[in-house]
């Protein structure tokens, strides 16, 4: 589904991105995973088109998007959960799930009842100013703007940063519903091997900017844990 060949990126004149090569099947779901600063969040704004890319492939669903525009990803089916949420926090938990409506083909004009079915608390807020959501709140309301977009394939960035953990718990359930019950592909950045055991069905580790192990999640173990993940 998602396609990447010798992928090469820069900050100014530093290499963040080495001749990166993934692949993601439809309806897998995929922990990235690696230390701090191996690249993975440049990884994934690279795939959303918020960062220019130096040279390589970047495929969706048989279709090149290196070129396109990041506007074009939303509507192409990809949905985005960025690190740090940025939800609008003067816009209500409404107006910010509306505005993932704008992204979507069919014209749809009200937020799908599966969003709120996924997160309740969404339903209880409606009118309540972003801003003023709790950080495990506002990283539900983020999910669920993703959602309204209809989206073929779900990537998130760390959703799991600084929130408390019954919340961590719910979002768990629901990739895990999204994946398994809906069929939806799923990629996540995860710090967390707990978490990223639960939810994974397959890994890719990162180093300096290049995938270096990939394989099914049950798979993982403590050699490449000690090897690329442990500090
Ligand atoms: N805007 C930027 N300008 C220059 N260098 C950057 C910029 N953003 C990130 N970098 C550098 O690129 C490298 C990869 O950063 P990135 O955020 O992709 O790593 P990461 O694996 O997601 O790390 P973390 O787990 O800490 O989020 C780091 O060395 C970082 O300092």
């Amino acid at each position: 589904m998602i396609r990447i060949k010798n992928l090469n990126q820069h900050y100014g004149g530093t290499q963040i991105l080495w001749d990166l090569n993934l692949d993601i099947a439809e309806g897998s779901c995929t922990c990235i995973m690696g230390r701090n600063g191996v690249g993975k969040t440049t990884l994934l704004k690279a795939i959303m088109g918020l960062l220019p890319t130096t040279s390589g492939e970047i495929e969706f669903q048989g279709k090149a998007l290196q070129n396109r525009s990041a506007e074009f990803r939303a509507p192409a089916g990809i949905g985005y959960v960025p690190q740090g949420r940025e939800i609008f926090p003067l816009l209500t938990v409404e107006e910010n799930l509306r505005l993932g409506l704008q992204a979507r083909n069919d014209g749809l004009k009200t937020i799908p009842e599966k969003v709120y079915q996924l997160f309740p608390v969404l339903k209880e807020m409606l009118n309540r100013r972003g801003g003023d959501l709790s950080g495990g709140q506002q990283q539900q309301l983020a999910i669920g703007r993703a959602l309204v977009t209809d989206p073929r394939v779900l990537i998130l960035d760390e959703p799991n940063e600084g929130i408390q953990p019954n919340i961590v718990s719910q979002i768990g359930d629901v990739i895990l519903k999204l994946n398994e019950q809906d069929g939806l592909t799923v990629i996540l950045i995860e710090q967390k091997l707990g978490f990223a055991r639960r939810v994974g069905k397959e890994f890719r580790l990162m180093e300096k900017g290049s995938i270096v192990a990939a394989d099914r999640m049950e798979n993982l173990n403590d050699q490449l844990i000690r090897q690329y993940l442990a500090v």
